[in-house]
């Protein structure tokens, strides 16, 4: 007997770990504080449920992340009084949005906005997925040591899943190994600037480089994103009115980008990806255009691109698709960008061309400072940072501005979640299906409200969003990332429980 004992004895350590795993998962799962719910199964119900066959009144079932089966209201057999039934009536439920294009400024530049404050504004946005741009962060991500530093800086700060572009520089372009290496430590693409970037570390690469990026992607099968304005000769800078610039007047700044700059630059990138085509020399690279504003040539260009079989794509954001160039008022340098936002006339041909298909996606291109980098005791455009801060509000504008051009439910998921997650390479998100991460928006469309102090922004400078003191359709109620609920009326889950998320 006693040998038997021992035995068993030795069998405690095992025991014992056992059940202190059982009782941390359980702990975990169901008292986390990555997310505001109590459990990890549980059903989403809904009169308008957006799948990708069409709008259901019915549950989703979500699971250990996952959406494991969405249901129409007549099949649905589940307890419509249990606890773990999220009942939100007439609510629109959706993918979440996931946002390609995102300036976070982490590292280096927290004092610009940060991880923490970027993610839990996606968060109360609606964003469930935002992809980091490789500069205004510093260092600049060009390469796999400072790949690193980003990954070390998004460690227990984020409040959504977030990927990240690598830069694409004249210092790798022509360096195979220093870009794949980038590419092997999980970047989900590239992304490289035609002008200047205003960032010291992020030089600007020419059509050669791009051509060279563009071969080491093929093989992963990434995109490259492409900032596309090139300056053109001096006599493109037009004078302002009385031939002395008023540097207050946002003619005067726009006169100093016309569209003839994306255009030239997009004449350029068309000359490269006839190569992405199939049987081309980088066939299995796509080309992205990132923030088109010229409605105009530029993008008939990028039409014909398309129809010749070359493997490109292109976004807008909500700023040129809100604002225009004849309502901005002197000296109000929150609506400085680049490429800037033009005539009235050109933003109703975006809208046209995105109802048409022909502009793919959008993004928000939020790119924030310091309120001090702005200028606004100046109103000098000129001198100005260029960027516009919007990330927590692109889904109420993209709705409230869309709505005079019959903009519909299922347009929005094409525009904000499918298209933005097949250009990021990720098959399992972008749709209310089932296998699909549980990646989830709830909002009203019918609930208006200011954007003013009284209105909880998350944003690190609130003061310099282009949407402070507009009003708005398209409330954002709850979030749900990896089917963690982690922000709903007003509240975050107290955990910064977002991954990075790498290209595989
Ligand atoms: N350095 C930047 O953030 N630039 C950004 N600035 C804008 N869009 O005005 C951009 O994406 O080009
Ligand atoms: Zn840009
Ligand atoms: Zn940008």
């Amino acid at each position: 007997m006693e040998p038997l004992r021992w035995r068993l004895m030795a069998l405690l350590p095992l025991v014992a770990s056992f059940l202190l795993f059982y009782f941390n998962y359980y702990f975990k799962s169901s008292a986390s504080e990555c997310s505001l719910l109590p459990h990890n199964h549980y059903w989403i119900v809904s009169k308008r449920i957006v799948t990708p066959k069409g709008i259901i009144s019915g549950a989703v079932e979500v699971n250990g992340g996952n959406i494991i089966s969405v249901v129409k209201e007549d099949d649905w057999r589940g307890n419509a009084r249990s606890k773990s039934v999220l009942d939100y009536g007439e609510a629109v439920v959706m993918p979440g949005l996931i946002d390609v294009h995102a300036h976070l400024d982490d590292p280096g530049r927290t004092d610009w906005e940060g991880f923490p404050s970027g993610t839990r504004a996606a968060a109360a946005g609606g964003i469930t997925t935002l992809i980091d741009m490789p500069l205004n962060s510093f260092p600049s991500t060009v390469s796999e040591e400072t790949f690193k530093l980003k990954l070390n800086a998004a460690e227990g700060r984020i409040y959504v899943n977030v990927g990240f572009w690598g830069g694409l520089v004249p210092e790798n372009a022509f360096n195979a190994s220093a870009l794949e290496g980038l590419l092997r430590a999980g970047v989900l693409g590239l992304k490289s600037f035609m002008c200047p970037s205003g960032i010291n570390d992020f030089p600007m690469t020419n059509a050669s480089h791009i051509k060279e990026g563009l071969s080491s992607l093929a093989k992963y099968k990434r995109p490259l994103l492409v900032h596309a304005e090139i300056p053109q000769e001096p006599e493109d800078y037009v004078k302002g009115e009385s031939g002395a610039d008023d540097v207050r007047s946002y003619s005067t700044y726009l006169k100093t980008r016309p569209a003839s700059w994306e255009e030239a630059a997009i004449r350029e990138l068309l000359a490269v990806t006839i190569d992405t085509r199939s049987g081309g020399s980088a066939e299995g690279a796509h080309l992205h255009v990132v923030h088109l504003s010229d409605a105009r040539s530029s993008l008939n260009l990028i039409k014909e691109a398309k129809k010749r079989g070359d493997s490109i794509t292109v976004e807008t954001c909500p700023h040129y698709l809100a604002f225009s160039a004849e309502e901005i008022q002197n000296g109000d340098t929150r609506f400085k960008c680049s490429p800037p936002i033009r005539d009235a006339a050109n933003k109703k041909q975006l809208w046209e061309a995105l109802l048409d298909g022909h502009i793919d996606m959008l993004s928000s291109d939020h790119s924030p400072s310091v309120p001090e980098l702005k200028l606004f005791d100046d109103g000098d455009f000129l001198r100005a940072w260029g960027g516009i801060s919007s990330l927590q509000f692109v889904l109420p504008v993209t709705w409230s501005f869309g709505r005079n051009y019959g903009v519909t439910l299922e347009q929005l998921v094409s525009w904000w979640s499918e298209k933005p997650a097949k250009l990021a390479g990720q098959d399992l998100k972008g749709a209310i299906a089932p296998g699909y991460h549980a990646d989830i928006v709830v909002w009203d469309p019918e609930e208006e409200f200011d954007v003013n102090d009284n209105h909880p922004i998350y944003l690190k400078h609130p003061s310099i969003s282009a949407y402070m003191g507009s009003r708005l359709s398209g409330k954002v109620l709850a979030t749900f990332v990896t089917g963690n609920l982690v922000y709903e009326d007003g509240k975050h889950a107290p955990a910064a429980c977002g991954v990075p998320i790498l290209a595989r």
